[in-house]
């Protein structure tokens, strides 16, 4: 009997054995799917991960049969295998949870995926001839529209006889109508056919640009690099905002390429694809793929299967999920903006850093890892400080441009004097009048979306408030509703308080739909436009937000977090942060890490070419020394206060973190179940365990959550704390009263 082991996309632990015949098992190998029968009713494509002889332990009948084979090679490659392993451990799900978001869904259904079709034109074969084309002509004299479409056609016949013609294409050169086209196939004249085309992009390769040429600085730091890969295999390229650094990456990958290897460079945002987009594809062309979530199914199916045929693409650029991409030689990693805390999946599972992946991808591949960033996350930082890593810095923008000028300016005082106008200083008021009225452009950034955060009637104090979750709910103005942010969740606005039933509800607080209405009215001629996720619902939007405002199109782009990163735009010279304190006072021990990154990357927009740029930082607490760092733009400094900080009151990077978390619709349940939680690891990891507590939002989507800390210094063995863990929660859904309990790990928590 021959049998087969599979990963299934569900969230049990191990793999599952099922028994496939002779003839398929001469077939089957690690890595293809099988479609096997799964409960009562279900089947699923598993993933091979091996076929033996040996007999599972549990009675023959239980064993039930593969299926049907659904491939021919491996859809997923040995080494990928390997890295679903390695995150499932680290991470502490199931192999079933990494299955679910490695692979595009096309390939994970039972169904099979569906080419897509295209119609495509040629000539009758009695008018193909150029006596027939004659009589075609003639045909056509009376017929001006038809006439064209014709003579259109053999326009483009003439300039590329090989290539395939679509409809689609023929009818937009011409500018006719199907209706038009449709007379012609009528008439004999055009025939068509159905043809298979790849959605990805086949369009001619664009003319292709040389590389810039690096500058001295930059040349020096791509020696760096190289001379450091040769120790670490993982170097931190800290260069300050505009220094130019994907000018090195480019150099960098060119090399990789003439190395024959292939080049995965992340982005943790796909606001910031658009341009990288572009600046890479005028160098690399039709060599570079593109893979993340705002492409369709059918399209990742694509860069999948192209990534395991014989041509693949050289390099792949893309967010989180393209580390989970097949690659057959991967010589080079570059995570650009490392310091991003997006590159961490918050929920569901696999709960994984795309950083830490794509560092374990590399050194499984033997590739050399590049993280770049002009704000280091304290993981990497201390990694290069304590020589773990390799670092590379480089201190001065392209062509020496200085960095801005940060004016920080005291909200509290002005508002206590009455000469705050809404959410903005006069000092910004009067440098945004400047800019726009010179022609430049401004970048506002509140990282708080919709019109105000949280409604209140003036009277009694009440809040409307989710249903579903411990949170007060935001106020779109657009859409005339009240959303909760955390389910999704939309509710009218009530025209009257429920609770002492007084008209006079009104909004706390500035989102970024209001600060968009307000600059409309105190700037009536600048050309607004607003970046957040509202805006931004199609893979579209971004692009066009973006190249508008890079063409000078529009002239202010206020945004959230999106707008504070890795954007290079050259005609601005104001960058508003507009209430910096909302950063500063988040709950959380990261909260100054964050606010230093999210500050000087979003200041580091302005002025990037030219002339200096400014930065009109909005905060009541000016006297902090986090603001005074990034007025001076000091990392050192910064890190060197928080390194002693977290030592001392044992915090990464100097202390493992890993969060429990417990689920429950009744709070009874989780409360108790927590308590029990709490004390079974305090068992063995004694006052490492800290809480239970309630997270400050400790309901969302109907469940109660509460949260245990545990922290692990260098004297414990992290392996054996994992087992632990997953140990103890086996031991706690085991006992009938928590058996509908949800507790799971978040690792590294961000
Ligand atoms: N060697 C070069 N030749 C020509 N242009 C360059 C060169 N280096 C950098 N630039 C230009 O300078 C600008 C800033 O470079 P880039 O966007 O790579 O900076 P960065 O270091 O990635 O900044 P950030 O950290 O803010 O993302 C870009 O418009 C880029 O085209
Ligand atoms: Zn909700």
């Amino acid at each position: 009997m021959h049998y087969v082991d599979v990963i299934l996309p569900v969230p049990l632990d191990g793999t599952f054995t099922y028994t496939i015949d002779d003839a398929q098992a001469l077939r089957c190998g690690v890595g293809m799917r099988v479609l096997v029968p799964f409960g009562a009713s279900k089947t699923y494509a598993g993933v091979v991960t091996r076929v033996h002889d040996e007999a599972p332990d549990l009675p023959p009948e239980k064993v039930k049969g593969v299926l049907a084979l659904m491939d021919d090679t491996p859809v997923v490659l040995p080494l990928q295998l390997r890295l679903w392993r390695w995150i499932a451990d680290y991470y502490m799900c199931t192999l079933g949870d990494v299955y679910g978001a490695a692979l595009p869904a096309g390939l994970k259904a039972d169904s099979q995926y569906r080419p897509k079709m295209e119609t495509c034109v040629a000539l009758a074969k009695q008018f193909a001839s150029p006596e027939g084309q004659k009589v075609a002509l003639e045909m056509l004299r009376r017929s001006s529209k038809q006439l064209e479409v014709y003579q259109t056609y053999l326009q483009l016949a003439a300039a590329d006889p090989s290539a395939l013609l679509t409809r689609e294409a023929l009818l937009n050169v011409a500018h006719a109508t199907s209706a038009i086209f449709s007379n012609l196939v009528k008439r004999g004249i055009f025939t068509t056919f159905e043809h298979e085309v790849g959605r990805l992009n086949h369009a001619l390769e664009p003319h292709l640009e040389r590389a810039a040429q690096l500058s001295a600085a930059q040349g020096d730091a791509y020696n760096q690099i190289r001379m450091q890969w040769m120790q670490h295999p993982v170097v931190l390229l800290h260069g300050v905002t505009s220094s130019g650094k994907t000018e090195v990456y480019i150099h960098l990958i060119l090399q990789a390429l003439a190395e024959g290897k292939q080049v995965l460079y992340l982005l943790p945002e796909i606001a910031l694809t658009v341009q990288i987009t572009q600046r890479l594809q005028r160098i690399f062309g039709n060599r570079l793929g593109i893979y993340h979530s705002r492409y369709s199914d059918a399209e990742r199916v694509e860069i999948w299967r192209k990534q395991l045929s014989a041509d693949p693409y050289d390099i792949i650029l893309g967010a989180r999920s393209a580390v989970f991409l097949p690659f057959q030689r991967l010589g080079l990693v570059i995570v650009d903006e490392e310091h991003e805390n997006s590159y961490k999946q918050q929920d569901p599972a696999p709960r994984y850093h795309a950083r830490s992946a794509a560092i374990v991808l590399a050194h499984m591949c033997g590739a050399k890892t590049l993280l770049g960033t002009a704000t280091p996350s304290a993981e990497s930082y201390h990694n290069a400080l304590t020589g773990k890593y390799g670092m590379v810095r480089l201190t001065t923008r392209f062509r020496d441009v200085q960095l801005p000028e940060i004016h920080v300016v005291d909200v509290k005082d002005l508002r206590h004097r009455k000469m705050m106008r809404g959410p903005f200083s006069p000092t910004l008021l009067a440098a945004m009048r400047d800019a726009l009225s010179a022609g430049r452009q401004v970048i506002l950034f509140q990282n708080r979306r919709g019109f105000a955060p949280m409604l209140e009637c003036r009277v009694c104090g009440w809040v409307p408030k989710c249903k579903n979750c411990d949170v007060s709910l935001t106020f779109h103005k657009r859409l005339n509703l009240l959303t909760c942010h955390y389910c999704g969740a939309t509710y009218a606005v009530p025209p009257i308080c429920p609770n002492c039933e007084n008209p006079h509800i009104s909004g706390r607080g500035y989102g970024t739909e209001n600060i968009e209405d307000q600059i409309r009215d105190i700037f009536p001629e600048a050309r607004v436009a607003r970046m957040d996720l509202d805006t931004t619902h199609t893979r579209n939007a971004y692009e066009r937000l973006i190249t508008d405002f890079s063409m000078g199109k529009t002239d202010v782009l206020i945004g959230t977090q999106m707008v504070s990163k890795g954007l290079d735009f050259g005609r601005v010279s104001v960058v508003g942060i507009l209430d910096a304190d909302s950063m500063l006072n988040y709950p959380d021990f990261r909260a100054y890490e964050h606010a230093f990154m999210m500050m000087s990357q979003v200041s580091g927009r302005a002025g990037r070419r030219g002339d200096r740029g400014l930065v009109i930082l909005q905060t009541r607490s000016p006297q902090l020394p986090v603001v005074q760092q990034v007025v001076s733009n000091d990392c050192d400094t910064f890190y060197h206060d928080l390194f002693v900080e977290r030592e001392l009151f044992h915090y990464p990077p100097f202390t493992h973190l890993v969060y429990v978390f417990l689920r429950h619709k009744q709070e009874a349940v989780v409360e108790a179940a927590a308590l029990e939680m709490g004390a079974l690891l305090r068992r063995s990891l004694a006052d490492r365990v800290l809480g239970p507590d309630k997270p400050s939002v400790a309901r969302v989507k109907q469940l109660c959550i509460r949260k245990l800390v545990i922290k692990l210094g260098q004297d414990v063995d992290l392996r054996q704390v994992r087992l632990f863990l997953q140990q103890t929660r086996q031991q706690l859904l085991s006992l009938k009263s928590y058996s509908t309990v949800q507790i799971f790990f978040d690792v590294d928590p961000q």
